[in-house]
């Protein structure tokens, strides 16, 4: 059979079919075709402003190193006139996050971007390798997310940072959208489309915030206790289009599942949503579309945002979520931050801090989360 020429520069060879489309398309059309789709959906949710200072959450994964490579080019191509850093949290994971922060250093070489590290054990005094010592392979994700997702925002204020973007992807967001329909869980379902949100991620059990929306309003207040933006520039990026791109342009990514990954109801859906595909090849979009066009009815409860009593980072609690989990380790009942009743715990917690340092066992508490605001400036728009 001839070989088929690409459906839109109608001249150079077909060498793949897009999965999210079913166009055969060549390389560098491919290439261009998946810039600009990011670029479109960057300038349609007013994601940036011109002079922002962008922090690349980079694990060193084919997501975050995609992303980062893309948002450099499109950067470059289109003058959106950011300042782009990478910043990596060390969870402490031998053998994985060690290999993976390799790959990151190389990555700041190769794409010229300034790169901060911080690690759990500087933050929090426990690594990930501690925390499932003591506390088993069940609950670790949790540990892990809750620290993982402070510790972006700490990274993010002392770089003077003013928006801190990820690389989840149109799967992650459809098996998200998914696992909260199943969970029944309204508050996090109505809220985890949303390309920017401020402060605690929407997916996580964290201080829901009480406004939604993308990052058009710029008014420094709206983005709460943190003040740093957080969004998904590959909201509509397909995962298998995301290792086509790093496959072809030979990025240098690392390609290693962590070590500590039970997460079994993610898996669930993520196998339903592959099952999904192959009768329903749209179904990625699709879901994400109807979790978009979503509105529930009557009232979601939403908690107070404030600050937490003992580190200052943002809270629905006296005290957030880090702290109560890093309580729970300190004092050798790891389940304590999981499952008790928070007020009870709170409040116990709370006691801790009147009696005094000497009531921790062990470790210590997470710094003040202290953040500099940086000066204000114009939007990115569109320039082609
Ligand atoms: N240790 C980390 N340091 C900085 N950012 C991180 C880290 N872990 C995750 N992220 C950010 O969160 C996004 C989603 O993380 P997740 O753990 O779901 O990994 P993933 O889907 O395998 O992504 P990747 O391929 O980038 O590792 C990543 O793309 C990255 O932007």
């Amino acid at each position: 059979m001839a070989p088929r020429s690409c459906s839109t520069c109608q001249t150079a060879r077909a060498v793949l079919r897009r999965p999210k489309t079913g166009a055969l398309v060549c390389r560098e059309c491919f290439y261009y075709i998946f810039e600009q789709e990011v670029h479109q959906t960057i300038v349609s949710a007013s994601l940036f402003q011109r002079g922002d200072r962008v922090a690349i959450g980079a694990s060193g994964g084919k997501d975050s190193t995609v992303l980062a490579h893309v948002l450099k080019t499109l950067n470059d191509r289109h003058d959106y006139g950011l300042e782009l850093f990478l910043l990596s949290i060390d969870e402490g994971i031998t053998g994985y996050r060690d290999d993976s922060l390799e790959t990151v250093k190389r990555n700041k070489v190769q794409y010229g971007l300034p790169l901060k590290v911080l690690g759990y054990d500087e933050l929090y005094g426990w690594t990930m390798d501690e925390i499932v010592r003591q506390v088993g392979m069940k609950n670790n994700c949790t540990f892990c997310g809750v620290f993982r997702r402070q510790a972006l925002d700490r990274g993010a204020a002392a770089m003077q940072v003013d928006h801190i973007v990820t690389g989840h992807n149109a799967d992650d967001m459809a098996e998200t959208i998914l696992m909260n329909v199943l969970r029944g869980d309204i508050a996090r379902l109505e809220r985890c489309t949303e390309i920017c949100t401020k402060g605690p991620d929407p997916q996580s059990s964290v201080g829901q915030d009480a406004e939604g929306g993308g990052c058009g309003n710029h008014n420094g207040n709206e983005f709460g206790g943190t003040g740093i933006k957080r969004s998904k520039p590959f909201k509509y990026a397909y995962e298998k289009e995301i290792v086509m791109y790093a496959y072809f342009k030979k990025l240098d990514y690392f390609s290693t599942e962590c070590i500590y990954y039970p997460n079994a109801y993610r898996g669930y859906a993520r196998e339903y949503l592959r099952e999904l595909e192959q009768i329903r090849p749209s179904a990625v979009i699709d879901i994400i579309h109807s979790g978009e066009a979503l509105r529930v009815g009557g009232e979601v409860k939403r908690m107070p945002q404030r600050n937490c009593q003992r580190c200052g980072y943002i809270s629905s609690n006296d005290l957030c979520k880090a702290c109560l989990l890093l309580e729970g380790l300190n004092r050798g009942a790891p389940s304590l931050g999981i499952h008790s009743s928070k007020s009870r715990y709170v409040k116990e917690a709370r006691k801790g801090d009147d009696e005094g340092e000497a009531s921790l066992k062990i470790g210590r508490k997470i710094p003040m989360f202290q953040r500099i605001d940086s000066s204000s400036s114009t939007p990115v728009e569109s320039t082609s």
